[in-house]
């Protein structure tokens, strides 16, 4: 029988946002520490962004587990050091182990007047102090009745906008993670629809094809167990939130990610 080819490599993760007590976020950190040999012999990078104040003690306990778990941050400044009240150094995060920086979600952007430009600068700072950024995109308005190629196409130049701009700020050869977010799919009931995704992703990942830096395409919006194996075509892996508390359903997705 000839070699069973190597699984692409997928990515699967999830940020705490601000959900957790401390000591909430250690018990789980624990926990997904323990699916770290799951993904690994899965192929599967996975990643966990827990709040700024947590960061160091997540860092302490993934650094005791033999296979990686990614440690993430739910943002940073743009600024490396200085005068800067109650901001958070990229610097100091790349010191603690953080290897991610999560930037723009839409919480963000919407509730904290994060702007495509702020996003750019602070995509440029993190790989400046060697960090992958994870720019999360995604357009506002769900699709209306009109026809699916209209709200895909809606969709895509929202979020070339805010691509562009932010692969503008940063190095050719640089990674980069995008996260298509559509703004109407965070916190619903379920996620956004496998053919408007897969659409849109495609799309996503023509826009950065030139590019000479890994880039990969995650999708995020009310994923859970089920959601790879429908987007599997467009997209690289899942950014999870609110389905991901229970750490069973991150495994299952590990396991599902193998499979397909
Ligand atoms: O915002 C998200 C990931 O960044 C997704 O959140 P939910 O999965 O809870 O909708």
């Amino acid at each position: 029988m000839p070699p069973v080819p190597p699984l692409e490599r997928r990515i699967v993760g999830t940020s705490l946002k601000m959900y957790f007590s401390p000591s909430r976020t250690l018990s789980y950190t624990k926990n997904i520490a323990s699916l770290a040999p799951l993904a690994a012999a899965s192929n599967v990078d996975l990643f966990l962004i827990p709040d700024f104040l947590n960061l160091t003690s997540c860092a302490s306990i993934l650094s005791s587990t033999p296979d990686p778990v990614l440690l993430g941050a739910q943002d940073t400044y743009f600024e490396d050091y200085g005068a800067f009240t109650g901001e958070v150094s990229p610097q100091s995060l790349k010191d603690i182990g953080v290897s991610i920086v999560e930037l723009g979600h839409a919480e963000r952007r919407r509730l904290f007047g994060e702007t495509d430009g702020n996003i750019a600068k602070k995509a440029a700072a993190v790989v400046r102090n060697g960090m992958i950024p994870l720019i999360c995109v995604g357009e506002v308005s769900a699709p209306s009745s009109g026809p699916a190629s209209a709200a895909v196409g809606m969709a895509v130049r929202e979020c070339r906008t805010q691509m562009l701009s932010a692969l503008a700020a940063i190095p050719d050869g640089s990674e980069v993670i995008f996260a298509y977010e559509p703004v109407w799919a965070i916190g619903a009931s379920e996620p956004a629809g496998k053919d408007h995704v897969v659409a849109v992703t495609k799309e996503l990942r023509r826009i950065c094809g030139e590019r000479k830096g890994r880039v990969r395409i995650l999708y995020g919006g009310s994923a859970g167990p089920g959601t790879f194996e429908n987007l599997k075509e467009g997209v690289d892996g899942l950014f999870l939130g609110r389905f991901a508390h229970e750490v069973g359903n991150l495994e299952k997705v590990i396991e599902e990610m193998k499979r397909t």
